[in-house]
């Protein structure tokens, strides 16, 4: 009986000892870091929000960081903030990025970039069915398309690099990426767009040892949520309140340590793991810990989304059955 209870206890051990072995064997891409000091930073949406934290942030840690956005008083604002509070002055680059061409301007000023991170996004809340498809279009344009046009202008310059060091490109998705959301037709669609673009880009570009990472944001506190916020469904906030809301200065500096470790899918609160494992699919992985968990838990966190999906579904329910009231 004890000799039972002993090889049971070893098996115990030695199977997640093993599994952990195995991962840390086959997980890939192989882990890297990424510095930021003395690196060029290009950060899109970089005038407002998360973008303009991330600007912060990543002037604070010692890198050149540059800021594009459409408005050119917005990204004045901005890099007068930036000097105040870091003393650095960040370069500004007024375009839109639905315009390859004044993309292309931009790059080519610029010079070679490090870390690209495409942040830039809006969000029209709504029902599809009460939606112009004007407003669907602008999302898909600016978040998917625009994130194409940034992409393309500014990879040939990162591939041609002298700096031989490991590049980056972030990519600003949402937690409405990885699950659809009440409210979120286009939007969601934008998001989970930029997951495929994500995945097959970071085959095509790892010989070039450039790091494709994926940022995953709940509700966060940035002048674009509080637009939002005048134009959304009910059931859209009771839904998305599932997830704690995060300020932009959190989500910054989440994202820089996301790119730092050369993380590919980048969660920013504890709802955002649990996504992250609930929805790791295919995607690559360089961390054989979090390996080690999704392959673990992938029942349990399974059933953990049926009931939030039961949660959901009822509150949409309970909302209908109000208004016919
Ligand atoms: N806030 C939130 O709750 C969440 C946000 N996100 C994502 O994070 C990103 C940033 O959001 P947030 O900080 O809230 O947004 P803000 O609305 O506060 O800022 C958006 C930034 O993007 C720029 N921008 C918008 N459209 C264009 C365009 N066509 N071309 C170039 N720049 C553009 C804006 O400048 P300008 O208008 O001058 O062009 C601004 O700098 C987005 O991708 C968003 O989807 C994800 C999850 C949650
Ligand atoms: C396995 C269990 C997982 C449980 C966690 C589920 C939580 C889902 C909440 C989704 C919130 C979506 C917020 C979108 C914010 C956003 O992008 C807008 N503000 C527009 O910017």
């Amino acid at each position: 009986m004890a000799a039972l209870s002993l090889l049971s206890l070893v098996a115990l051990l030695l199977l997640p000892a093993l599994l952990l072995l195995l991962l840390s064997l086959i997980v890939r891409p192989r882990p890297v870091r990424i510095p930021l000091k003395n690196r060029h930073v290009f950060i899109t949406g970089g005038s407002s929000g998360i973008g303009l934290a991330l600007a912060h942030r990543a002037a604070a840690e010692g890198a050149r960081v540059s800021i594009l956005a459409r408005s050119q008083a917005k990204l004045e604002e901005a890099k007068q903030a930036i000097r105040l509070a870091t003393g650095i002055d960040v370069a500004t680059f007024s375009a839109d990025v639905r315009d390859f061409d004044a993309v292309r301007r931009a790059a080519e000023e610029a010079g070679p970039v490090d870390v690209l991170v495409v942040n830039q996004g809006v969000f029209v809340p709504g029902e599809l069915a009460k939606q112009e498809l004007e407003e669907v279009r602008f999302m898909i344009d600016v978040n998917l398309i625009g994130s194409f046009n940034m992409i393309k202008a500014f990879l040939p310059a990162m591939k041609a690099r002298t700096d031989r060091r490991p590049a980056s490109i972030a990519l600003m998705s949402s937690q409405a990426g990885q699950v659809g959301i009440y409210g979120y037709t286009a939007y969601s669609a934008s998001k989970f767009g930029l997951r495929g673009l994500a995945e097959a880009l970071q085959q095509e570009i790892i010989a070039d040892d450039i790091h494709v990472s994926l940022v995953f944001p709940p509700d966060t506190d940035t002048p674009g949520l509080v637009e939002e916020n005048k134009k959304r469904p009910p059931l859209t906030s009771i839904i998305a309140a599932s997830s704690g809301a995060m300020k932009a200065d959190e989500v910054a500096e989440k994202t820089l340590n996301g790119i730092k470790s050369g993380s590919f899918i980048v969660p920013c609160n504890f709802e955002g793991y649990l996504l992250a494992v609930a929805t790791a699919g295919l995607s690559p992985q360089r961390s054989y810990v979090m390996a080690f968990v999704e392959v673990v838990s992938a029942g349990i966190v399974r059933l953990a989304g049926l009931f939030f999906q039961w949660n959901w579904y009822s509150s949409i329910e309970k909302w209908h059955a109000q208004s016919k009231q």
